[in-house]
C-alpha cells in the first residue's frame, strides 16, 4: 500500500486547451462569452480585478490550505507560458497568499494571470506587475509556507469548478471558465455577439434611436398577457 498523500500532492500532467482555441477568445468581452454558456460558467463577482488588464489562458489549479502558499509557489515554478494560476484558498480573508514578488516572478515565466479565491497583498505593486490578478481583496498579513495543498486537481474557485487545462477568460466584467471540449462551440457565437455590440455602440453614438430590434419586448408582454393600462 502506498502512503496516503490525499490533500498534499502534485499532478504534473495538464491537458491544456489548444493554443489556437485559446487565442480565438482574445478580445471578446467576458459577458458575450458568458452569454453563450447559458450564463452558467462565471465566477462570483466577489473576485475583484486588481488591474484593468484582460485575462486569458489555460488553468493551472491549486487547492491550498487557508493562509498557506507553499503550493502556489510550486505552481509558479511548474507553470508554462500561457498558464493562469487559479487558486482555491477557501475564501480565507485573514491572510494573503499571493503578493507582488510572486506575481512578478510568475509574469517573468510567462504566466498570464492569477485568480485567487482568497486574499492578495501589495496591491499597488500588483497593479504595476503587468499581468491581471483577481482576488477577494488585499491584506497586509503574509502567508505561511508549509502546505498542505494540491496542484492540478479539480478545484472550486469563485463558486465554479475549474479543471486543470480549462480556458479562463476575464476582464473588468468578471471571469468565465470553459472546458476545452465546449469552447469550440462557443467561440464563433461569442465573437458574433461581441461584434454586434461594437456595431450597436457605433450606431448609438451616431444618434440612431433604435440600433437593435425591439420587437421581442412587446411579443413577450403579449405572450404573458400583460395589461398596459
Ligand atoms: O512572499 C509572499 O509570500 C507574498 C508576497 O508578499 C510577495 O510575493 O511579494
Ligand atoms: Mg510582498
Amino acid at each position: 500500500m502506498t502512503e496516503n498523500k490525499v490533500g498534499f500532492r502534485i499532478f504534473q500532467h495538464v491537458n491544456r486547451a489548444d493554443h489556437e482555441l485559446v487565442e480565438a477568445f482574445r478580445g471578446i468581452s467576458s459577458c458575450c462569452i458568458s452569454d453563450q454558456t447559458s450564463r452558467m460558467y462565471c465566477m462570483s463577482q466577489e473576485l475583484h480585478p486588481l488591474t484593468d488588464l484582460p485575462l486569458l489562458g489555460t488553468a493551472i489549479t491549486v487547492n491550498t490550505a487557508e493562509g498557506d502558499n507553499l503550493m502556489i509557489h510550486k505552481a509558479i515554478d511548474m507553470a508554462q507560458p500561457g498558464d493562469v494560476i487559479v487558486v482555491n484558498a477557501h475564501g480565507c480573508k485573514t491572510r494573503s497568499v499571493v503578493g507582488e514578488m510572486m506575481v512578478r516572478h510568475a509574469a517573468a515565466r510567462g504566466v498570464t494571470g492569477f485568480i485567487v479565491d482568497g486574499m492578495t497583498r501589495d496591491p499597488e505593486g500588483i497593479r504595476q506587475a503587468g499581468i491581471p490578478v483577481f482576488s477577494l481583496g488585499s491584506i497586509i498579513l503574509g502567508s505561511h509556507r508549509n502546505g498542505p495543498g494540491e496542484i492540478n486537481v479539480p478545484i472550486s474557485c469563485g463558486g465554479t469548478v475549474v479543471m486543470p487545462g480549462d480556458i479562463v477568460i476575464g476582464d473588468t466584467e468578471g471571469i468565465v471558465v470553459l472546458r476545452p471540449d465546449d469552447a469550440a462551440d462557443i467561440v464563433s457565437a461569442a465573437r458574433k455577439k461581441h461584434e454586434q455590440e461594437l456595431d450597436k455602440r457605433k450606431k448609438y453614438k451616431s444618434g440612431a434611436v433604435s440600433a437593435s430590434n425591439r420587437d421581442w419586448i412587446d411579443r413577450t408582454l403579449t405572450e404573458k398577457n400583460v395589461p398596459v393600462l
